[in-house]
């Protein structure tokens, strides 16, 4: 049987991964893995007071992850189906190297790799690149209620955070094909041949 690939959405914050990841898996017809949200405990803590938050916020989001990776996303790859993704692994680190300092960050560093290293790396990688004010715009429309407290300062330097990180991952790991969407300019929701255009760009490198 040909081996399913792993297909993982990625980019900055209310970019619009868990919206094209649902997109892509219906029309590919496999199965989507999405990050937790709700029942973070930490989360709305954290975007209240970010210093004293964050090992606990970044730990949780790895162990889930982590659990999916292992428990989900392994048996169906490994019985030959492709999988949708609304998370890179990668974004982990991203997100680490960001909000933790000094210790908290190396011992962060040396156990992403040590949960990390042997899972199911994505094949095919598409980053929603989006400026702040549409990350914004979309975040308020989302409206999730503790989000509304997040610094756009904190937004902005992980756009830059994004922009720095995807062509590292790029580089190395070259066997991954990458396709960069700007969700500023082109709109899957709202126009489905632009919708169509990301779909045929990802079929290309599922031959
Ligand atoms: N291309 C788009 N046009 C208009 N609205 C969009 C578009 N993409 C996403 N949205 C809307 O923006 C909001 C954020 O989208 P979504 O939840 O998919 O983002 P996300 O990247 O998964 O966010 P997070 O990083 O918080 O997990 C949602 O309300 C969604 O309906
Ligand atoms: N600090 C931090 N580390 C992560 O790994 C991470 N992954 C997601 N998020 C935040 C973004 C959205 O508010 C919300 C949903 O994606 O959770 C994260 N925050």
């Amino acid at each position: 049987m040909r081996p399913g690939h792993f297909i993982a959405v990625e980019g900055p914050i209310g970019a619009g991964k868990t919206t094209l990841a649902a997109m892509l898996a219906r029309e590919l017809g496999a199965p989507v893995v999405n990050e937790i949200v709700e029942e973070n405990p930490y989360l709305g803590k954290f975007y209240q007071n970010m210093e004293d938050w964050s090992f606990q916020l970044e730990m949780f989001f790895l162990c889930n992850r982590f659990k999916q990776l292992e428990d989900e996303a392994r048996p169906l790859l490994e019985s030959g189906r492709t999988v949708v993704a609304d998370y890179h692994m990668y974004k982990n680190l991203i997100f680490g190297e960001r909000t933790l300092n000094g210790s908290k960050r190396e011992k962060y560093r040396q156990i992403y790799h040590l949960l990390m290293d042997d899972q199911p790396r994505p094949d095919i990688v598409i980053y929603i690149k989006a400026d702040l004010p549409t990350l914004l715009r979309r975040i308020g429309m989302r409206g999730r209620e503790i989000e509304q407290a997040m610094d756009p300062g904190y937004l902005s330097r992980l756009i830059e955070d994004y922009e720095e990180a995807m062509p590292a991952l790029a580089r190395r790991e070259p066997g991954t094909a990458f396709v960069t969407v700007d969700g500023g300019e082109i709109d899957f929701v709202e126009n489905p041949a632009q919708f169509r255009e990301i779909l045929s760009q990802v079929k290309e490198h599922m031959q």
